[in-house]
């Protein structure tokens, strides 16, 4: 348990225990108040007794008013730390937990389902303990004041417990229903501003409005399930306290004629069943609170059990400065079982050389790059890096050493300096801007309102597609990796920016080891090897001028490209 839940947990228990028999006191007094000096007409003793009540109706409140203040308090640092702690082992998970899992159904995890949790952290849990204190101590009174009344009219809880038992289960199934589906309902609508371009360029707009409406109805049919099944809580409770007060006076007249009890103990023990029934009433109504927390916290918890599938083995060493030489050993991966996607990879690579991975659209050329990075852990094989098995050396110490360009150039929202900065972290405004220059981005930054300054929203979409190429590279160049690995852009962009775009490569890629998924053909010709895949398989390996005399599949892919090009022009 964390310091300040500890400091904090003893202030609030006390402020409860005060709050609960202050409040237990009340009834007791009326009782004195009755029996010894309204019956009597003892005008002083009553005085006394108001001005005790009211004494004790301000402590309680002070009470009540100071634990409010210290559970909202720590309430808040639980959802703090959790959702922090939910972010941070978000940011671990692999791959493989991404792809399988809507963007809309992790966001609904850190926000609603952590916000459900706040009322149960912040008021819930103490509210709990109050009502439970407060039943123990009004059975303990009910029994000791007169045993036989006492228990008559507690005999009635068990019975609700009994019936109600039945019911929660019921609102249980139905609140998880609604969490699930309102999950399901913020998956798709992510989905869909995601991609709001393309529904709008296919006039998709009607057909997605439907679709979400009927979602949307599902979730709210789902809601009123649960939501009906949880009102029938409260009935049920008053009905059972009515068959209370009905016990209590029947058998509390019969027992007032024996002179068993007196009148002052019949009015306390009716303003106790009051109490009685308030904190089960409470419990009732805070049940859906509790039950919708309960989902979601399972929901939560499913994350925070989830290991990441690609994970250190115990004793990893950090790879030490590395030269840059790369080998694969007969790679065999399947991102689903039985569909595999390389089939016994063999490359050997030596540092500072470039190589081109070319091959139809799902050959494998991506697949061996997330392998290199560990995104994910092959089948077989293994990956060797300056002669170390990538799977022996800390995930960190490997991938700060592999700089990845990919083909969807991610800007974040912050400011083009920002953006470069994300390579290196430390990196002063000078080296900032000597790698824009040296990848030929620092003209169009400066032509930009604020320059380095300038503000872009999420995905960079002010900036054209060559121009956040640019910027990845320049992030690239900052942290200055030994293994570079480029996802190149296949999107054909204007003459201008393709030369700086090449420029920017021979500097970017200039004494690295480098991977290219390459599309361009000047950048695939000027590649120390060139690895040719077909269906997970390396089919050809050698330099341009090799591979265009055996005259097979790279030959093949060569000719299309220049049949389109002269197509095209
Ligand atoms: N996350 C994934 N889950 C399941 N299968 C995948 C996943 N990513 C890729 N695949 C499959 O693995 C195979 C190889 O995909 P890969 O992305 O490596 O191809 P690629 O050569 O890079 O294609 P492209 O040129 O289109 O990017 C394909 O059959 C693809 O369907």
């Amino acid at each position: 348990m964390k310091p300040y839940k500890k400091q904090m947990l003893p202030i609030i228990i006390i402020m409860m225990l005060v709050g609960a028999i202050t409040k237990l006191t009340i009834p007791l007094l009326i009782r004195e108040a009755i029996d010894n000096s309204i019956i009597p007409k003892d005008k002083n003793l009553l005085f006394l007794i108001v001005g005790i009540m009211l004494t004790v109706y301000v402590i309680q409140w002070l009470a009540n008013t100071f634990r409010i203040k210290y559970t909202n308090m720590i309430g808040q640092r639980v959802i703090y730390d959790l959702r922090h702690d939910l972010f941070s082992h978000i940011q671990k998970l692999s791959f493989r937990f991404f792809d399988t899992r809507p963007a809309g159904s992790v966001l609904v995890r850190v926000t609603n389902y952590v916000n459900s949790l706040q009322d149960l952290f912040t008021n819930g849990v103490v509210n709990l303990l109050i009502d439970v204190v407060q039943l123990c101590g009004i059975i303990i009174i009910l029994l000791t004041f007169n045993f036989k009344l006492g228990a008559s009219i507690i005999v009635t809880v068990p019975i609700m417990f009994l019936i109600s038992t039945q019911l929660r289960k019921k609102i249980r199934r139905a609140w998880q229903d609604v969490t699930m589906k309102q999950s399901r309902l913020n998956a798709h609508l992510n989905e869909c501003i995601q991609g709001i371009k393309v529904t709008q360029a296919y006039t998709q707009e009607k057909e997605n409005i439907q679709f979400f409406n009927k979602m949307n109805m599902v979730n709210r049919l789902s809601w009123n399930r649960a939501s009906m099944l949880n009102q029938s809580f409260g009935p049920l409770i008053e009905i059972t306290g009515a068959v209370g007060y009905c016990i209590l006076f029947w058998l509390g007249a019969h027992l007032i004629q024996t002179e068993e009890i007196s009148v002052g103990l019949l009015v306390a023990f009716a303003t106790y069943i009051g109490y009685f029934w308030e904190p089960i009433t409470r419990l009732g109504q805070m049940y859906s609170q509790l039950l919708i927390a309960m989902a979601s916290a399972e929901r939560i918890f499913e994350f925070i059990d989830e290991e990441p599938t690609v994970a250190e083995i115990e004793g990893a060493k950090d790879l030490s400065s590395i030269q840059g030489n790369v080998k694969f050993e007969n790679l065999v991966f399947e991102y689903e079982p039985g569909r595999p996607a390389l089939k016994g990879i063999n490359l050997d690579v030596q540092a500072g050389q470039s190589i081109a991975l070319v091959g139809h659209t799902g050959s494998g050329k991506s697949t061996i790059m997330n392998l290199l990075c560990r995104f994910y852990d092959p089948n077989e094989g293994k990956i060797l890096i300056d002669g170390q098995d990538i799977r022996h050396v800390t995930i960190q110490s490997l991938r700060s050493q592999i700089g990845v360009v990919l083909q969807d150039t991610f800007i974040f929202s912050g400011t083009i300096r920002d953006n470069i900065r994300f390579g290196r972290l430390d990196a002063t405004n000078e080296e900032i801007e000597l790698v824009a220059k040296a990848v030929h981005a620092h003209d169009f930054i400066m032509s930009l309102p604020a320059g380095y300054d300038t503000e872009v929203q999420e995905r960079g979409n002010v900036l054209s597609m060559g121009q956040r190429q640019l910027i990845s590279f320049a992030r690239a160049l900052l942290a200055n990796p030994r293994v570079l690995i480029l996802d190149e852009a296949t999107a054909s962009i204007d003459t201008d920016t393709e030369l700086k775009i090449q420029e920017a490569l021979k500097t970017l890629l200039a004494g690295r080891t480098s991977f290219i998924v390459a599309h361009r053909l000047s950048t695939i010709r000027n590649a120390d090897k060139i690895v040719v895949l077909d269906h997970g398989r390396m089919m050809e390996i050698g330099n341009h001028d090799e591979l265009m005399k055996e005259q097979k599949i790279y030959f093949g892919l060569i000719q299309a490209q220049y049949k389109f090009l002269q197509d095209a022009v």
